[in-house]
């Protein structure tokens, strides 16, 4: 089941995405809100892009933005070189499907449907029929090989967010978008997410892009962004969770 590039062959140097000038505003004047104001950077392929910032300085605006879910006021978001302001609603459904993983705090499992079942949805969603052998692959890759058949409520959290991870995996999507993923996680299971998504840029070349609040989360990515009242302020490089926690609290109380 490798319809896209496989992580072998995606290169170190391309940019999975690209925002540009990236500008988001609610409401009209006098009561307009900017959450994102003019925000520029890369998030290259086969990297870790953690975004952190105060509440209400503009990630989840960024995240629905960058993925499509969001339409911005200004500036335009590339994904793979295209430009998602040029899609229809309908194309853009589909990029999203076919081409991003998404990750949420509160895992979005089907209840009804098995672990297998609910890594297999996306794919058949869009037309295609994925290889038992694919599935099994996927989550036996997440640890859970042999919960393919469990239902999300015979799984602990932890467990639920890792077929969660499976399923955003399954597509082989350009880009995973993960929202909070370890927010609703005790700490055992956090850490066990956050060293799975590490795996995935490690040893598949994935591209992960994650908002958090927690600086040990964000320390397990490459680059932290800092967004402070919608405007991109800062980045660290291969940051540890002490200075990650240091210029967070710094923003909070500029
Ligand atoms: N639909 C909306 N209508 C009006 N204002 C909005 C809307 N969505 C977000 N905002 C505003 O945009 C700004 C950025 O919000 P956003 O949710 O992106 O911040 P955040 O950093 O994700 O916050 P938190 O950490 O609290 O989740 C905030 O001032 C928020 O009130």
């Amino acid at each position: 089941m490798r319809r896209t590039a496989t992580p072998s062959e995606r290169t170190a140097t391309s940019d999975a995405v690209r925002l540009i000038g990236l500008t988001r505003t609610y409401g009209g004047a006098p009561h307009e809100v900017a959450a994102l104001r003019e925000v520029s950077t890369t998030f290259p392929a086969r990297s870790f892009t953690a975004v952190m910032g105060p509440s209400g300085s503009g990630k989840s605006t960024l995240l629905q933005c960058t993925a499509g879910l969001d339409r911005p006021t200004g500036g335009r978001v590339l994904v793979g070189g295209v430009d998602l302001s040029t899609l229809s609603e309908r194309q853009r459904t589909e990029l999203r499907r076919d081409r991003l993983g998404f990750v949420f705090q509160s895992f979005n499992l089907i209840a009804s449907l098995t672990a297998a079942q609910n890594v297999a949805l996306p794919i058949r969603l869009s037309g295609r029929r994925p290889p038992e052998e694919w599935i099994r692959e996927v989550l036996t890759l997440v640890g859970l090989g042999e919960r393919m058949h469990h239902r999300p409520a015979e799984l602990s959290g932890g467990q639920q967010q890792r077929v969660a991870i499976a399923r955003a995996v399954a597509a082989q999507p350009e880009v995973i978008f993960a929202d909070e993923p370890t927010g609703a996680l005790d700490s055992r299971s956090g850490r066990e997410v956050l060293s799975l998504l590490r795996r995935l840029v490690d040893e598949r070349g994935d591209t992960v892009v994650m908002v958090t609040h927690d600086p040990f989360a964000a320390s397990h990515a490459d680059r932290v962004l800092f967004l402070s009242d919608g405007a991109l302020v800062d980045e660290l490089r291969s940051p540890d969770s002490r200075s990650i926690a240091a210029r967070l609290a710094e923003l909070e109380t500029a």
